[in-house]
This record gives C-alpha cells, structure tokens and sequence, in this order.
C-alpha cells in the first residue's frame, strides 16, 4: 500500500523527469494558482463526503486532497520535513 512518502517520492520524480501523459505534470504547469483551487473543490468534496456518503467514499476524497496538497509543495519546492517540523 502507498504512503504519503511514497507518494511524494514518486510525484518528485516525475517532476523532475516529466513523463508524457502525467496529469502531475501538467498540474505543475498549470501553476500554483490553478492547483490552489484544486485543493480547495477537493477540500469540499472531502467535507461533503464525510457528511452525506460513505467511510470509504470519505477516504478516497482525502487521499485525492492530500495528492493535490503534495502536488502543491512540490510545485513550491517545500519538502515533507519542511511541513513536518510544524506537526
Ligand atoms: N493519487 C493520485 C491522484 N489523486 C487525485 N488525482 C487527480 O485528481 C483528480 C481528482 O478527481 P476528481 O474526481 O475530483 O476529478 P475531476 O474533478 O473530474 O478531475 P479533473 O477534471 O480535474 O481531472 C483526478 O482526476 C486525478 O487527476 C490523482 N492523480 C494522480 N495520483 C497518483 O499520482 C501518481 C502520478 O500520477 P501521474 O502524474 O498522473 O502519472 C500515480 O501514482 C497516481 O496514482
């Protein structure tokens, strides 16, 4: 099963490589304003599941948020101990 490091760590290197057909990459190109709104419909989405559907339906909206939010440091070049040291 996928981690959130694991994640970070796949999505770092297909920033830096650019693989064609990565939806990763071109969120990076559509910049920080386009991935800011994508956290905020995910964010909603995340809300909006855990009232009105299921555990499971909850759960794959946050693991689509917490994508978008990896995305986002990567795109500012922040690292996961950049956002940890703040736990
Ligand atoms: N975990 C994710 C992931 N979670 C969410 N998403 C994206 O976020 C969107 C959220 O889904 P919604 O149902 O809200 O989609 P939507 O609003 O209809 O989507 P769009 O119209 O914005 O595409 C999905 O369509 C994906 O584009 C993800 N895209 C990629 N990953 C993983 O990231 C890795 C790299 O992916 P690529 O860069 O595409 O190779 C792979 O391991 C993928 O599994």
């Amino acid at each position: 099963m996928k981690t959130f490091d694991d994640l970070f760590a796949e999505l770092s290197e297909k920033a830096l490589s650019r693989p064609e057909g990565s939806g990763t990459v071109a969120e990076l190109d559509a910049g920080v304003h386009a991935i800011g709104k994508k956290i905020v419909e995910e964010a909603a989405e995340v809300w909006m599941a855990a009232e009105f559907q299921t555990d499971d339906e909850a759960a794959e909206e946050i693991s689509q948020l917490l994508y978008h939010v990896q995305v986002l440091m990567i795109a500012k070049g922040l690292s996961t101990e950049d956002v940890y040291r703040h736990l």
